[in-house]
């Protein structure tokens, strides 16, 4: 793990390298545009071609569709407590996405016109679940179910498949669970792109969602005008901000359980307290030893974690703005002072008792958030993303009347004669 003190000569250049901005690097977006531009040309051929290359299974047209049947057997096969646990955090997510939907509405502007928007679920979404390194069964909640809440008629789910063309059985039966219509065992860019632009299995959908590895994100972007797309979700990360009020034994858990997702994921725990940062740092140590997925723990703790002693916890508040992380974990006794300050965090965990795994698993708001400094610009996943909305006015005739000034105005300024006219048409 790599210590930064403000005392130390670095210091200036470690804050400032922790200001990111998201991008792909050269020969992502590269092998992204080849995969999108051969699915576009030859639909499944080339989806099925890629499969094999990418992911070492062997499939065919028919079998690259799950069938929905095998999806309900696969929930009614779930143990029980497995299954009490999906509904849980299904129950949670949908409360809170309830909570958040836009709901119609109209107001009377200046002129006496009623102004007003509605909202439509999209009728065809595309989901992206990742499969890698671990079955996310709680990704297919955080975002299936939500556009289940929404009222999304066709929710069009990938996720990647083994060699041998499985996909975990309690994935599967969490995307029906959540609401899934249709799943296809494909994954990366190859997805997206399929999502986006259709084959000759997968219909094309409106809008993709969903988190996933580099290539997948920058699918996405890629895609994006032809479809839109929710956010750009990549690699997992944490930060914690705490003062000397944090137990450090949870802050490492956090760290810890943060490690476990991958080689790509990043963890930081800023602090403006010296002896919390050495009993982090052994607390690290020793729950580290005991966990299952050592290597990938390791080699994350050596490569992409940081323990930073800032001068002040107002320092760090801006440093924590300028990484944007997508998780952080806020432990002071000066709350009030600091969360205030806070403005890029995808999520806030805030005191000592709000594990961001809580939050991963069966809080309320998505777990799919702005990574890699994309919180700068995007927001996590919300219900309202899978809403479509129009908006209204309608016009009596003495509001048409009362309009016709100010029309005409512009109408003279942009010299749009026609439009001023029909506004007159309708005032004699
Ligand atoms: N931000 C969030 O909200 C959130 C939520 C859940 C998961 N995640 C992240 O999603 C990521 C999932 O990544 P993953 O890799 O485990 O699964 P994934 O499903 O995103 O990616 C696997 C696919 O990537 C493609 N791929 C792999 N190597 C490739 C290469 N060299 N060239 C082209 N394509 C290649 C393959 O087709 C494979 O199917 C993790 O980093 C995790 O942290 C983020
Ligand atoms: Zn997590």
């Amino acid at each position: 793990m790599r210590i930064i003190r403000y005392t130390d000569a670095e210091y200036a250049n470690e804050s400032r390298r922790l200001d990111r901005r998201a991008e792909a690097s050269d020969r992502v977006r590269e092998v992204v545009s080849s995969v999108i531009k051969d699915i576009r040309e030859r639909g499944d051929a080339a989806l099925l071609e890629l499969t094999k290359k990418f992911d070492g299974a062997d499939l065919t047209p028919d079998t690259l569709a799950i069938p929905i049947a095998d999806a309900e057997l696969a929930i009614d096969a779930l143990e029980p407590r497995v299954r009490e646990a999906m509904e849980a955090s299904k129950r949670n997510v949908q409360t809170f996405a309830q909570q958040s939907m836009r709901k119609a509405w109209s107001m009377t502007n200046e002129q006496g016109a009623e102004v007003g928007e509605v909202f439509h679920p999209f009728e065809r979404v595309g989901v992206y679940v990742p499969g890698g390194t671990a079955p996310l069964v709680s990704t297919a909640i955080m975002t299936v179910a939500i556009a289940a809440a929404a009222g999304v008629p066709e929710i069009v789910v990938c996720s990647p498949c083994g060699k041998e063309g499985q996909v975990n059985p309690n994935l599967l039966a969490a995307l029906r669970l959540a609401g899934a219509t249709e799943i296809y065992r494909v994954g990366g860019s190859q997805a997206i792109a399929a999502m986006a632009f259709g084959t000759e299995t997968i219909k094309p959908v409106t809008k993709i969602f969903g988190p996933g590895n580099s290539y997948v994100v920058e699918a996405k972007r890629q895609a994006f005008g032809v479809v839109s797309v929710d956010l750009l979700p990549g690699p997992s990360e944490v930060l914690v901000l705490a003062d000397k009020s944090a137990n450090p034994a949870f802050i490492a858990a956090d760290l810890l359980a943060q490690a476990e997702h991958g080689k790509d994921s990043g963890a930081g725990f800023l602090t403006d307290d010296a002896a919390l940062l050495e009993a982090v740092l052994k607390e690290v140590e020793t729950q580290g030893a005991k966990l299952s997925r050592q290597d990938m723990v390791r080699s994350v703790l050596d490569k992409e974690c940081f323990l930073m002693l800032v001068p002040t916890l107002e320092e760090g508040a801006e440093i924590v703005n300028n990484y944007a992380p997508e998780h952080l974990s806020l432990i002071t006794e000066r709350e009030q002072d600091i969360l205030p300050l806070i403005r890029t965090a995808g999520a806030i965990f805030l005191g000592n008792y709000s594990p961001v795994a809580v939050g991963d698993f069966l809080a309320g708001p998505s777990h799919t958030l702005p990574t890699g400094g994309a919180g700068k610009s995007f927001p996590g996943l919300t219900v309202d993303m899978f809403q479509r909305r129009t908006s209204m006015v309608r016009l009596s005739k003495e509001a048409c009347a009362k309009s016709e000034s100010v029309v005409r105005i512009f109408s003279e300024i942009e010299g749009l004669d026609a439009h001023g006219n029909s506004v007159s048409v309708r005032s004699i």
